[in-house]
């Protein structure tokens, strides 16, 4: 294997500790992510499962073609989510996937997440609230206090080819707080939900191919630039409003705890800071 850089060494780090973790042999269904961290999860998972270390009928799902081609490279079966059964058939929790790994491109002090820097995360998020837990792994540069204090190639939007144009204009007509919930009931609702004045919605372009990148799904992506995201959970939910987006690239309080490899070879474990300040 040649020679990693210190990032990739960080990534696969992190990839390895929160696979040794997780993926025991009582986990059966495992959601993969998507992106170059997930490479390495996928390199432990295919040791572990040689070693006989994994849940001998273990099934994953995928969150695009990279991770379905991963997993099968891998010699492991993949799943599809519309064939797993509900674990409580009553309807009170969708989640049939014991455990997902995945990247991020930036993680804050609660782990909201941006994704979607590989344009995956439509299915990304579906999987992952499908999910019982939701596990993130990424090098140092993905730890955040805010989102989009590191991240500034914007929120990652899927769109509708057919309206691209349109759903364009409407995010770039948002202001920091004409969607904050509950604007007119006083000053503490007047807190701005993110930090420009004027969101930018760019069309993102492919590369070695003229035009837009198009998703796993046929869409496009609007990456959208907001500054710091004060309120991810705000935004996401402006944005998603508008008809002819499929999907937003925050994840609210879905991830329940993240890897970050560092360039020393340590490791930096986190879970939402409130749950750490509940514990203390
Ligand atoms: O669409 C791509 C995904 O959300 C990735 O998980 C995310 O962009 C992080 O990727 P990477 O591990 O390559 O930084």
């Amino acid at each position: 294997m040649s020679a990693l850089s210190l990032a990739d060494q960080a990534k696969r780090n992190a990839a390895f500790a929160a696979v040794d973790r997780h993926v025991t042999p009582e986990v059966r269904v495992l959601g993969v992510g998507t992106g170059s961290t997930v490479v390495f999860a996928v390199e432990r998972l295919a040791e572990l499962k040689q070693q006989g270390r994994t849940h001998p009928d273990l099934v994953c799902v995928p969150t695009s073609f990279q991770s379905t081609q991963l997993i099968a490279d891998a010699g492991l079966r993949t799943a599809d989510l519309n064939d797993l059964l509900p674990l409580d058939p009553t309807g009170g929790c969708p989640a049939s996937i014991d455990v997902t790994i995945d990247g991020a491109d930036e993680v804050d002090s609660e782990l909201n997440v941006i994704k979607g820097g590989g344009a995956a995360h439509l299915r990304e998020k579906v999987v992952a609230a499908a999910s019982k837990k939701l596990v993130i792994i990424g090098d140092h540069r993905k730890d955040a206090t805010t989102l989009g204090e590191k991240w500034d190639q914007g929120v990652p939007v899927e769109v509708t080819p057919i309206a691209w144009r349109s759903i364009k204009s409407q995010i770039e007509r948002l202001t920091p707080l004409s969607r904050a919930p509950a604007a007119a009931a006083g000053p503490a609702a007047a807190a701005a939900a993110f930090e420009f004045a004027s969101p930018v919605a760019v069309l993102r372009q492919a590369v070695r191919k003229a035009g837009p990148v198009v998703t796993d799904n046929g869409n496009f992506v609007l990456d959208v630039r907001v500054g710091k995201i004060f309120d991810p959970a705000a935004v996401e939910q402006a944005i998603k409003m508008i008809p002819g987006v499929i999907e937003v690239g925050i994840f609210c309080r879905m991830a329940s705890e993240a890897w970050f490899g560092n360039d020393d070879g340590s490791i930096a474990w986190r879970i939402p800071q409130s749950l750490v300040k509940e514990q203390d």
